[in-house]
């Protein structure tokens, strides 16, 4: 049964378009990654599935219902985890929970008993009479996380929920993800970081420029752009590097120094390695490493785009 579909959905911000034309669908039991740059449209997508934001056209189904037409079932069903924190910082964590699960409808025991697992999954049972202005920016992302899934919706949306934390609470939270996901739930994850997205969704959809250019497994993924290799060159200085000069070699689709380390992708029929070298000999580069990567996310996004995912 798909959770979720989207057919030809389209958000206008005056003549900005934000969304153009996606369609999707998203069976129940996923962890499905929408993976893009900042400004890609993965939040305004999000905002659109949640009922906070109209669409200019197009049609997004919730277990088969119109969610417009059944907003109120629509609701029920979803739980958003926010970019920004919604937490109210003169609340304790657990009147934050109590709040939030209220507008769905809870009450007396039943109410407080959710809002106890709630804060028990997220691991701030013991903090549930403190304040989140004391806590850690890991802590108010799990009372966030806590906010949305005491009503326990089918499917949870988090937009981008582990930017600016803590590796531990990093790792807490996609542990958490995986928790939710065993105990049945369907996951939507927003995220420009691929690293997370490879470990933890089970199809991906790449977003750019409101668009969905692929969409499957990683490996579905990868396979796209089976045509293309990545060399990296570490070397010792920069400097004499022109990376437009390198551009213009035999197979070469994009170059990009950072750091020390020279990142060239290539069609992979072209044997372009010899005259790499030779350039960066003719201009006494220190070599220190050359890796040949194998393709992951961000070699998609980049053959897809020309683009890094993070600039
Ligand atoms: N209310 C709005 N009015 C005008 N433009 C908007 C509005 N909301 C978003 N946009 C624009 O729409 C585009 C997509 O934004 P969106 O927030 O959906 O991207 P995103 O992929 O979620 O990126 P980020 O990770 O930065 O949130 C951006 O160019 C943004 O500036």
């Amino acid at each position: 049964m798909n959770i979720l579909e989207i057919k030809n959905l389209t958000k206008k911000f005056a003549d900005f378009i934000a969304v153009d034309n996606i369609s999707l669908s998203i069976r129940e039991g996923e962890i499905f990654g929408f993976l893009g740059p900042n400004g890609a449209g993965k939040s305004t997508t999000i905002n659109m599935i949640a009922g906070l934001l109209r669409s200019n056209e197009g049609e997004i189904n919730i277990l088969g219902k119109n969610s417009v037409k059944n907003s109120r079932f629509a609701k029920m069903n979803i739980g958003v985890v926010p970019q920004d924190l919604a937490i109210y910082e003169d609340l304790t964590a657990f009147e934050n929970v109590k709040f939030f699960a209220g507008l769905y409808g809870l009450r007396g025991s039943e109410l407080a008993e959710r809002v106890h697992e709630a804060l028990e999954f997220v691991g701030l049972s013991d903090k549930k009479k403190e304040y989140p202005k004391n806590f850690s920016g890991g802590m108010k992302r799990r009372l966030n996380i806590a906010c949305a899934i005491a009503h326990r919706p089918k499917l949870i949306i988090m937009d981008e929920p582990t930017v600016g934390i803590d590796p531990q609470s990093r790792n807490y939270i996609l542990q958490s993800i995986r928790n939710l996901n065993d105990m049945g739930c369907t996951i939507i994850y927003t995220s420009h970081y691929m690293e997370e997205v490879e470990e933890i969704c089970t199809r991906i959809a790449i977003m750019d420029h409101g668009k969905v250019i692929a969409e499957g497994t990683k490996e579905q993924l990868i396979a796209i752009i089976t045509n293309a290799k990545d060399v990296w060159i570490e070397v010792k200085s920069n400097e004499k590097i022109d990376t437009n000069q390198i551009k213009e070699f035999n197979g070469v689709k994009s170059v990009k120094m950072e750091e020390n380390v020279l990142k060239i992708n290539s069609e992979i029929e072209v044997n372009n390695l010899n005259t790499i070298l030779q350039y960066l000999m003719n201009h006494h580069i220190e070599i220190s490493s050359l890796e040949e990567k194998a393709p992951n996310l961000e070699t998609v996004f980049l053959t897809l785009t020309g683009r890094n995912l993070r600039d």
